[in-house]
C-alpha cells in the first residue's frame, strides 16, 4: 500500500469568488487629505487592495449566471458628482488643543468610558491626521454637553484666556460627538480659533481612508447632516445674506427650499447608487455561499490587528496593516487554508469605536452585513491596550446590535493578539487563543481552532470514503469536497480517501456512487 499526499490547488475558481469585493478603483485625488493616510495606499494599492489576483479587482466581475444588473453606463460619473471635495479640515500644520468635556457621573448609573480613556482615543484620532499635533489637553466639567452652551459662562472665559493667551495653539478639537453650526461659530469668535468636533474629525479621516465607490459614497451619504446643518446656519445669518427668505424667480422656491431639495435629490441619488453597489456585494457573498467557501469575519476594535493578522493567516503580501485609526474602511474577501486544506475566506472588516458619531454607524453599518452571512466571527483584541476591557465591551455591544443570528454570536472566538508586547500573558479564560500576529506567533494553533470551529459550525465532517478507482468518484471528490489524503491499494483497485466535505455534498456523493 503506498500514499499519496492529495494536492490542493487554490483553483482559479476561488480566486474569483474571492476577488469580487469592494471594487476599489484609481480614485481621483483627494484634496486636503493627510499625506500619511494615503501614503499607505502603495501605487499598486489603486488597482485593488487585494492585488496579486487575491483581492477585490477594479469593477467587481460580471455573473456568470447573468443575475446580476447591469449598471447604467453614466452610474461612474454620476457617482463622482456625488462626492464632495471641498476639505472638512484646514491643510498643513494644526496644534491642537483638545478640550474634553467631562459629564459629572449619575449616581447608580455605570460609566463605560473613563475620560482619560477618550482623551487618549481623540488624541490618538488627531494623531491620524497629518501635521497635526496635541498641544494642550483639558478636561472640563460640564452639565450639559448636548446642550447650546456646552460651558457656563466663567468656564467659557476661562478657556477663552487660556487659549488666547496661547499662541502655539492653532485650533480646538472639542471632543463632543456633533457641534450645532452656531455653537461652532460662538466658540470661535470666543476663542479665536478653528473649532473642530469628531464627526467632523472621523469624517474627514474616513474620507481620507475610503478608496472603493462604496466607501467612499457611504462618506457622502454621512456628510449630508453636516451639509444641512451648515445650510440652516447660513440662511439664518442676522444679516440676512443668508437669502432664506428670497425667491428665485418663477419657481416659486425660495433660495432655502431650492437647496433643501438638491440635498434631498442628492442623498436620494446616493442611496440608489449605494444600493446598486450592495445587490453586487450580496450577489458576490450568494456565489460564495454557493461555493460553500466557509466565510470567517475578522472583526474587533480599531487598530487591534485584524488586517495584521488575516495578512499573516493567508499570506496575502497586498494585504496593508497601518498604524492609524480605520485604516481598512472596507469588508475585503482573502482566501486562506486550514489545516484540513479546507480552503476558507476571511473578511476583514471596519475597526470598531466607541461612540462612533451616529450618521457613520448609519452609513457604514451595511458594511456588516456580510459579518452576519459568515460561518464564523473572530474577534482580535489587543491585549496590550490599557483599555482593552472597555474596547471589548464596545465591540460586544456593536455585534449584538447587528442582530445576528444566536448561533453565530454563541461561537464567537476570541483572539488576543499583540502578546509579544505583554511579555508572560495569559487570558483569563481558557477559550481565548493568544497571538502575535506580527510575530507569527501562535498561529499554528489558532488554525486548528480555527478549523474545529468551522466544522462545527458548517455542519461539515472529515470522512474516509473508499472509492473505486477505474470510475470518477474521486475526481468528483476534488470538485465538491476538499481532499485530504488518498491511500491507493492498487491490489483491490481501491483507494481511501480522506476528505472534507460538507452534509450537503456527501448526500450527493451517496446518490451518485451508491455502495
Ligand atoms: N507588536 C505588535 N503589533 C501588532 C500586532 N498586530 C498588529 N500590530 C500593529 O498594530 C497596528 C495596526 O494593525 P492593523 O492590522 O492595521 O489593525 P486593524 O485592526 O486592521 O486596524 P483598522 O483597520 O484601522 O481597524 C499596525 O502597526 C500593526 O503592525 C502584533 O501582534 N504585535
Ligand atoms: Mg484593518
Amino acid at each position: 500500500m503506498w500514499a499519496l499526499r492529495a494536492a490542493v490547488r487554490p483553483g482559479a475558481w476561488l480566486s474569483r469568488v474571492v476577488r469580487g469585493r469592494g471594487a476599489p478603483r484609481a480614485a481621483p485625488p483627494l484634496p486636503a487629505c493627510p499625506h500619511r493616510a494615503l501614503a499607505a495606499f502603495g501605487p499598486g494599492d489603486l488597482k485593488g487592495r487585494g492585488g496579486g489576483g487575491r483581492g477585490p479587482r477594479a469593477d467587481g466581475p460580471r455573473s456568470r449566471t447573468g443575475e446580476e444588473e447591469e449598471e447604467p453606463e453614466d452610474a461612474e460619473e454620476e457617482e463622482e458628482e456625488l462626492l464632495r471635495r471641498d476639505p472638512l479640515l484646514p491643510v498643513g500644520t494644526q496644534r491642537v488643543c483638545l478640550i474634553h468635556p467631562e459629564v459629572k457621573r449619575v449616581p447608580g448609573k455605570p460609566q463605560l468610558t473613563r475620560a482619560e480613556w477618550q482623551v487618549a482615543e481623540a488624541e490618538a484620532l488627531v494623531h491620524t491626521l497629518d501635521g497635526w499635533s496635541v498641544a494642550d489637553r483639558m478636561v472640563v466639567p460640564t452639565k450639559t454637553p448636548d446642550g447650546k452652551l456646552i460651558f457656563g459662562r466663567g468656564t467659557l472665559e476661562h478657556l477663552a484666556e487660556k487659549i488666547r493667551g496661547s499662541p502655539e495653539i492653532t485650533a480646538v478639537f472639542l471632543n463632543v460627538e456633533r457641534l450645532a453650526t452656531p455653537t461652532k461659530k460662538d466658540l470661535e469668535a470666543t476663542w479665536g480659533v478653528q473649532v473642530f468636533d469628531r464627526f467632523t474629525v472621523v469624517l474627514h479621516i474616513f474620507r481620507c481612508n475610503a478608496r472603493t465607490r462604496e466607501a467612499r459614497l457611504q462618506v457622502a451619504l454621512a456628510e449630508l447632516p453636516l451639509l444641512r446643518s451648515h445650510l440652516k446656519s447660513s440662511i439664518a445669518r442676522p444679516d440676512g445674506r443668508g437669502g432664506g427668505s428670497r425667491y428665485i424667480m418663477g419657481s416659486g422656491e425660495s433660495f432655502m427650499q431650492v437647496q433643501q431639495r438638491l440635498l434631498k435629490e442628492k442623498e436620494i441619488k446616493i442611496r440608489k447608487a449605494l444600493e446598486r453597489l450592495r445587490k453586487k456585494r450580496r450577489l458576490l457573498g450568494k456565489q460564495r455561499r454557493r461555493q460553500e467557501f466557509p466565510v470567517i469575519s475578522v472583526v474587533g476594535y480599531t487598530n487591534c490587528g485584524k488586517t495584521t493578522l488575516i495578512k499573516a493567516l493567508t499570506g496575502d503580501d497586498a494585504v496593508q496593516p497601518r498604524d492609524q485609526l480605520f485604516a481598512t474602511l472596507d469588508v475585503t474577501a482573502h482566501a486562506g487554508w486550514l489545516p484540513s486544506r479546507m480552503a476558507v475566506i476571511y473578511m476583514d472588516t471596519i475597526g470598531f469605536l466607541s461612540e462612533l458619531p451616529h450618521s457613520l454607524i448609519e452609513s457604514f453599518s451595511a458594511t456588516l452585513e456580510d459579518v452576519a452571512h459568515s460561518d464564523l466571527i473572530v474577534h482580535v483584541r489587543d491585549v496590550s491596550h490599557p483599555e482593552t476591557e472597555l474596547q471589548k465591551a464596545s465591540v460586544l455591544s456593536t455585534l449584538h446590535g447587528l442582530h445576528l443570528p444566536a448561533p453565530l454570536l454563541d461561537s464567537v472566538l476570541e483572539v488576543h493578539n499583540k502578546v509579544d508586547l505583554v511579555p508572560g500573558y495569559s487570558p483569563a479564560g481558557p477559550q481565548a487563543v493568544t497571538v502575535s500576529a506580527l510575530l507569527g506567533h501562535g498561529l499554528p494553533e489558532l488554525k486548528t481552532r480555527l478549523e474545529d470551529a468551522v466544522l462545527r459550525a458548517t455542519g461539515r465532517q472529515v470522512l474516509t470514503l473508499r472509492v473505486r478507482l477505474a470510475g470518477t468518484q474521486l475526481s468528483w471528490l476534488h470538485r465538491e469536497a476538499t481532499v485530504q489524503e488518498v491511500d491507493v491499494i492498487p491490489e483491490a483497485g481501491v483507494a481511501d480517501v480522506r476528505v472534507v466535505i460538507s452534509s450537503s455534498a456527501y448526500g450527493k456523493f451517496r446518490k451518485l456512487f451508491p455502495e
